[in-house]
């Protein structure tokens, strides 16, 4: 199922979108934060989800108890690390972190740059000890309004060099990417890659808008570009890279079941689209779990697997060297 001669790559992993649900009890029990379940157990439908959720804000919502127990900076050193872990356990040889510092301090009122620091820590540690590649990409919760995220950018470029990309996240149809052009500016100005969730509660036009505003050169989700030929076109023409979630997008409804997913379409069109697991904890999937859906349920050949593991590391935010490195080291390993 996944060619172990090939880099198996997750470009778009919310690092604050998997906290374990185990993580979320201790830490809520050793701060005195008061949880909405009395066990591990019944924890979990918290956070994690069941079934679907009807829309976007709402499969959100499963995101806040994740980062209600981060009450101090040890606490977010913790949850990244955890995740480079679960990363290398995962069977990652590489994969983009992505993070929104002011959602990790609002609850306890940290400081943004702090927490930012406390996730590079974390990472660090946790690469010391885990075999798996890690690169940064900072979020902009476009959910708390222009403002919060210029905060959270102030906090994400003061370490910009420990960061290869800016993202926009949060509520797509309640905040509108013009509303966040000039932050894109200062990103630009600022020499990193730019990635935006777009096209997954709105529509084609939000991805142009990303694609040309706030010069996005990969987008996260796009599954509604299928609705709008030019944008496809556009898409393969330019090497517009489509990091899609296909089980993430059946919990948030944005596609009805896994047979009504484009991913195929977007292939059968010539755009680099790849794999991607989201927010592993809520969804409670790992990569594998994806690789296993598009065969099971939409009927992906090896090759079309094989194909979507090499997207993968074409999209990903590293130099044309380091690729080549990470395929010559996975080949390495697997014989
Ligand atoms: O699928 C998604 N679509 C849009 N925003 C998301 C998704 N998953 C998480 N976040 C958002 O990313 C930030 C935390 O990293 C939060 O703003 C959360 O709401
Ligand atoms: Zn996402």
């Amino acid at each position: 199922m996944i060619d172990k001669t090939l880099p198996l790559v997750d470009l778009h992993r919310h690092l604050d979108g998997n906290v374990r649900v185990n993580t979320i009890w201790e830490l809520g029990h050793k701060h005195g934060i008061e949880l909405p379940a009395q066990s591990l157990e019944t924890l979990a439908p918290f956070v994690q989800i069941q079934g679907k959720e009807n829309n976007l804000v709402n499969f959100l919502k499963k995101l806040d108890w994740m980062v209600a127990v981060l009450a101090d900076l040890d606490a977010v050193k913790r949850v990244a690390y955890e995740n480079v872990e679960d990363a290398a356990v995962s069977g990652l040889d590489y994969t983009e972190l992505r993070f929104s510092p002011y959602y990790m301090a609002m609850n306890h009122k940290l400081p943004i740059e702090g927490v930012v620091e406390a996730v590079i820590d974390g990472v660090q540690a946790g690469l010391k000890q885990f075999d798996v590649e890690v690169n940064l990409i900072g979020i902009m919760s476009r959910s708390f309004g222009q403002q919060a995220c210029q905060q959270e950018l102030d906090g994400l470029l003061a370490h910009k060099e420990k960061l290869v990309a800016m993202d926009l996240a949060g509520d797509e149809l309640g905040f509108p990417g013009e509303l966040f052009t000039d932050h894109f500016k200062q990103v630009r100005d600022a020499g990193l890659a730019i990635t935006a969730h777009a096209g997954e509660a709105a529509g084609a036009e939000s991805m142009w808008q990303a694609i040309q505003d706030l010069g996005a050169t990969r987008i996260g989700h796009g599954v509604n570009a299928i609705h709008d030929p030019k944008l496809m076109e556009y898409l393969a023409a330019n090497n517009i890279g489509i990091e899609s979630c296909p089980t993430s997008n059946l919990h948030t409804s944005t596609v009805a079941d896994y047979d009504s997913h484009p991913l195929t379409k977007f292939m059968d069109a010539g755009v680099c689209i790849g794999l991607n697991t989201d927010d592993p904890g809520v969804s409670a999937i790992d990569i594998g779990h994806e690789y296993r859906v598009v065969k099971s349920e939409m009927g992906l050949t090896d090759e079309q697997l094989a194909q979507l593991q090499r997207n993968g590391v074409e999209m990903a935010f590293m130099s044309a060297a380091s690729k080549q490195a990470l395929y010559d080291k996975v080949r390495a390993k697997s014989v």
